[in-house]
């Protein structure tokens, strides 16, 4: 097997080195700004890691909103999120993170997620634990979901099937009842709280790659349970997925939340006007045909 701790060593250096990037500039509005941000976040990160590794390639989420394809193949490449979290980023809501994956033959090796201002450092590598700044982390094992604490993001989509999915979800959830739902405004941040075991699940359908591959394998490391929210096999660029604590906890969410269409990051993106768009947004095919049996 090979080994690829000097990557995932360079990877976190570089992730600490980012993280430290304070001076803001200020633009006319907080999208500009955070744009701005995000850009520079990422760059720094893709700029340090291709001067050393100059053959791996590179999927990051501004280079795709700006209009790069988004593949994974079976070369090593560095899955990227520069902020997850800018809406917190913008109104100071302190979780903000910079999520890094690493993938060789399609499979995740390791995955760091850096909580900048907590500065909270997680990683996990293939087989070899997950950590919380160098000590081992561990999932709380909690198997009955009624003793759970949940936690789901309200995400981007504002259309009305994703928010009526989302809030019957949610519902769902509490009528079971589970001891609490929360929200986090990151993905990333959000299923380290499961893999710390401050959190006994996290699910959410919707989500991009580079959201949830680093944290995918800090919870599988530490111990937990990750997969489709179907209950099924996780593809990381299927954008759905539950991280939980116990298959119990995975398995009984996956009972009572219902899917709704969501294009896959790996799918082309939409044509617009005869042009290509970088709208991945959750729409299209309708409801697998036993949506309608989830529980109530
Ligand atoms: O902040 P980004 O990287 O865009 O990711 C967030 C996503 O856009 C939001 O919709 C979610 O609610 C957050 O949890 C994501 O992490
Ligand atoms: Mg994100
Ligand atoms: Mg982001």
């Amino acid at each position: 097997m090979a080994d690829w701790t000097d990557c995932l060593n360079f990877g976190i250096s570089v992730a600490k080195r980012a993280g430290e990037q304070k001076e803001v500039k200020l633009k006319s509005s907080p999208a500009d700004l955070v744009t701005e941000t995000d850009q520079r976040v990422e760059k720094i990160l893709i700029s340090a890691i291709s001067t050393r590794y100059p053959q791996h390639r590179f999927i990051g989420e501004e280079s795709v909103a700006a209009g790069e394809r988004l593949q994974l193949t079976d070369s090593p490449t560095w899955i990227i999120d520069p902020i997850d979290g800018t809406v917190n980023f913008v109104h100071r809501f302190p979780f903000v993170a910079i999520s890094i994956a690493f993938a060789v033959n399609k499979q995740t090796e390791f995955g760091i997620v850096y909580s900048c201002v907590e500065d909270k450092l997680f990683h996990a590598q293939r087989g070899r634990g997950a950590f919380l700044n160098g000590e081992p982390l561990h999932v709380s094992g909690q198997e009955d979901i009624s003793r759970c604490v949940v936690v789901t993001e309200i995400g981007a989509e504002r259309d009305d099937l994703a928010l009526s999915t989302l809030t019957s979800n949610i519902f769902r959830l509490l009528k079971l009842p589970v001891h609490g739902v929360r929200a986090l405004g990151t993905a990333a941040v959000d299923m380290c709280q499961v893999a710390m075991g401050g959190a006994d699940a996290y699910y959410h359908i919707g989500m991009h790659c580079w959201d949830i591959a680093a944290s995918a394998i800090i919870v599988r490391e530490a111990g937990g349970v990750v997969t489709d929210t179907d209950g099924g096999w996780f593809d990381v660029m299927s954008r759905r997925v539950i991280a939980a604590s116990s298959s119990a906890v995975a398995n009984r969410i996956a009972q009572v939340i219902r899917p709704f269409p969501c294009r896959r990051d790996d799918e082309e993106p939409l044509q617009s006007g005869g042009q290509l768009t970088a709208d991945r947004k959750c729409a299209g095919p309708l409801m697998k045909s036993d949506d309608t049996n989830k529980t109530h």
